[in-house]
């Protein structure tokens, strides 16, 4: 009895997975026309990653959204503005909203400010995403857990679960996680697996409504690219001075001009005390040039053209706990 094969692929399709499985990057845009989407059938909504610092939510945004458009780092607490990034998935648009890592130890003026943020970014979205590590909760999860709209459907994203070596202790953790709050389900994955997060759309899904898409298709971010060049230098700081800056350091853009395909950016990088300008600055210079180097590059990458990046260190001391320059800085 002969079987029947299935087609094959048309040869355009056929190099757009091949480029895919050997990772080139761009590939997928460049070779894979977006199907048309009858308006009848789009859906498009708001999701919101929320989760205590350091759980994995700048990742799992970067990964969704297939581009780099938050920053991450080991140090908790990198995230301070609230970030949307934008994916469109077949027939759906899903509108990413990254909040800042909820801060319970400080009650200074920043993270007051930051606390808010985290409020207002769920109070009318689609759908949460609270994101824990797999196999632990605290009260830090606890906390940002009892801030969650009763009325929103709320999935828990277990991450990191490349982290759990005793995959047997996790059915009775999920058991006991049941028992938190009346989530909507249940995933656990790593934000690190690509086809984890594909499942993660699947999963998504049916949680958007069914409507017109606000953005276009191509949208990954509505945020500027002064924006995106303050985050990239924040994130080259924090990552190349490791764990002894504090939090409250920021960047701020003072110039942001465009000749053609280049950019020219002047920014200042605002520390707390004399003594971190140091550590900022390196020796000779050195830190500060490599900081600069390499959130050049990326922004080069991001961009597709020159950047030219000139950076300034200022002691400003105690903003942190000053309601008003907080305010100043763009935090509120
Ligand atoms: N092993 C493993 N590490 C992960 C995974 N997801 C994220 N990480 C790591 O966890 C650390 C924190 O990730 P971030 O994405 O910065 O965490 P965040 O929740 O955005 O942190 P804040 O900005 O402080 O709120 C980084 O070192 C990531 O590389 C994962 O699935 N597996």
């Amino acid at each position: 009895m002969s079987q029947k094969t299935p087609a094959p692929p048309p040869a355009d399709n056929l190099e757009a997975m091949l480029a895919r499985a050997l990772g080139k990057p761009g590939a997928t845009e460049a070779a894979e026309p977006r199907p048309e989407v009858a308006e009848a059938d789009k859906r498009c909504g708001y999701v919101a990653i929320v989760g205590k610092p350091n759980v994995g939510k700048s990742t799992l945004l970067n990964a969704l959204v297939g581009q780099k458009v938050s920053i991450t780092s080991r140090k908790a607490q990198t995230t301070r503005h609230r970030i949307t990034g934008i994916r469109t998935e077949g027939a759906s648009q899903y509108i990413f909203v990254d909040t800042p890592g909820f801060q319970t130890r400080h009650g200074n003026a920043l993270n007051r400010s930051l606390n808010k943020t985290v409020l207002g970014a769920v109070a009318d979205v689609d759908l949460i995403l609270f994101v824990v590590e797999a196999g632990r909760f605290n009260l830090a999860d606890a906390k940002v857990l009892s801030l969650l709209p009763p009325d929103v459907p709320v999935i828990l994203l277990a991450n990191k679960l490349d982290e759990v070596h005793r995959r047997g202790d996790l059915a009775p953790w999920l058991r006991s996680m049941q028992e938190r709050h009346a989530f909507a389900e249940f995933v656990p994955m790593s934000a690190k697996a690509a086809k984890d997060i594909q499942r993660l759309f699947t999963i998504c899904e049916k949680y958007l409504p069914q409507q017109p898409w606000i953005h276009d298709a191509e949208d990954l971010t509505d945020r500027s690219e002064r924006f995106m060049a303050a985050e990239m230098v924040r994130e080259k700081l924090f990552r190349l001075t490791g764990d002894e800056l504090p939090y409250t350091s920021t960047v701020i853009i003072d110039r942001f001009e465009e000749e053609g395909q280049l950019r020219r950016i002047a920014a200042t990088i605002v520390v707390e005390r004399e003594g971190h300008k140091g550590m900022v600055i390196g020796d000779k210079g050195e830190k500060l040039k490599r900081i600069g180097t390499e959130a050049r590059m990326e922004l080069e990458k991001l961009w597709g053209g020159k950047v030219f990046l000139e950076l300034w260190v200022k002691v400003r001391s105690g903003w942190a706990d000053d309601e008003a320059r907080v305010r100043s800085f763009g935090y509120e």
